[in-house]
């Protein structure tokens, strides 16, 4: 096992994984997008001094990846639907840092393990498809939009495929050296940002609701050129490979 040390980022221990020919990749070292990229080093600093307060308090990075998700499912599904979108976003960009944190603490405490890793992620795509699932039942209900509840469907799908083209490629074992247009972060902030501020309509601002619409249509088809970004980079992956064997 090789430890990779991410500027700015996590450490994470990665696997090289042969890649035919003899040749090997290591798993984990990809080229980011933007946020990962530019705003991970800012909030790791931030969030440090938190993160080790947590630690002190006895609080293992497990629970907090438990109670974050928990939070912004509860926000989501609480919030979303009835079309309280200012208060469901609060809601959720409270508890939604905890995606941050979690790994944070298990990097200092030294207790970063393949465990937590595959609950951080799987919870992920839990904590995304009630945000979206939310969304989409606002639109189904008394939002009464067909087509922007298809919209945040495709939101919510597209985006979990987005996730599993990486982790499928990594298990069958390509480097998958993309993170591609939307990753994660960018999905949140687009939408969480958008619905927000659209949710201040309900204070009396006008003007403001069509961001939601807008932020959704983005992320759509950001994380679909993304799916396709993925798939194009495993299947010249795939192709390097066997052309070296
Ligand atoms: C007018 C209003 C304007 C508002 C402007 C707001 C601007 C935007 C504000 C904030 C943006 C924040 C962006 C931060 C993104 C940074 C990029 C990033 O890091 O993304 C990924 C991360 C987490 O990834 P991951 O979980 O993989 O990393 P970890 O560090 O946790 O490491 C994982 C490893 O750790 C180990 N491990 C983990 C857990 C465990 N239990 N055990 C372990 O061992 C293991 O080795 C793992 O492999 O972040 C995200 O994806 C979350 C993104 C957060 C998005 C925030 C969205 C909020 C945005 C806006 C809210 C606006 C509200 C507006 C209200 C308007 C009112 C008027
Ligand atoms: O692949 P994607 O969904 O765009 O990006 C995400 C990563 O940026 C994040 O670090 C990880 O914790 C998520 O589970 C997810 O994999
Ligand atoms: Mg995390
Ligand atoms: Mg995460």
């Amino acid at each position: 096992m090789d430890t990779i040390v991410q500027p700015g980022g996590p450490i994470r221990s990665a696997a090289r994984r042969p890649l035919g020919g003899g040749g090997f990749r290591e798993i984990g070292a990809v080229r980011k997008a933007m946020l990962n990229k530019y705003a991970r080093a800012f909030f790791t600093r931030v969030l440090t001094p938190f993160a080790a307060l947590l630690l002190r308090w006895g609080v293992s990075p497990d629970a907090v990846t438990l109670i974050g998700t928990a939070g912004s499912v509860a926000g989501a599904l609480v919030f979303f639907p009835r079309g309280e979108f200012f208060w469901g976003t609060i809601t959720i960009t409270l508890f939604i840092f905890s995606d941050l944190v979690d790994g944070n603490m298990a990097r200092q405490a030294g207790t970063s393990s393949r465990w937590g890793a595959f609950l951080d992620s799987t919870l992920d795509r839990v904590a995304d498809a009630a945000i979206f699932g939310g969304l989409a039942l606002w639109y189904a209900g008394q939002g009464d939009n067909e087509l922007l509840c298809a919209v945040a469907i495709c939101c919510l799908a597209s985006g979990q495929v987005v996730s599993y083209t990486k982790a499928r490629g990594e298990s069958l074992g390509f480097p998958v050296d993309v993170s591609g247009l939307v990753e994660r972060a960018e999905r949140l902030v687009l939408t969480l940002v958008a619905a927000g501020v659209a949710g201040l309509h309900g204070f009396g601002v006008p003007y403001v609701e069509w961001l939601l619409p807008v932020a959704l249509w983005l992320v759509a088809v950001g994380s679909l050129v993304t799916v396709g970004q993925r798939m194009l980079t495993v299947r010249r992956e795939s192709r390097e490979a066997e052309a070296a064997a």
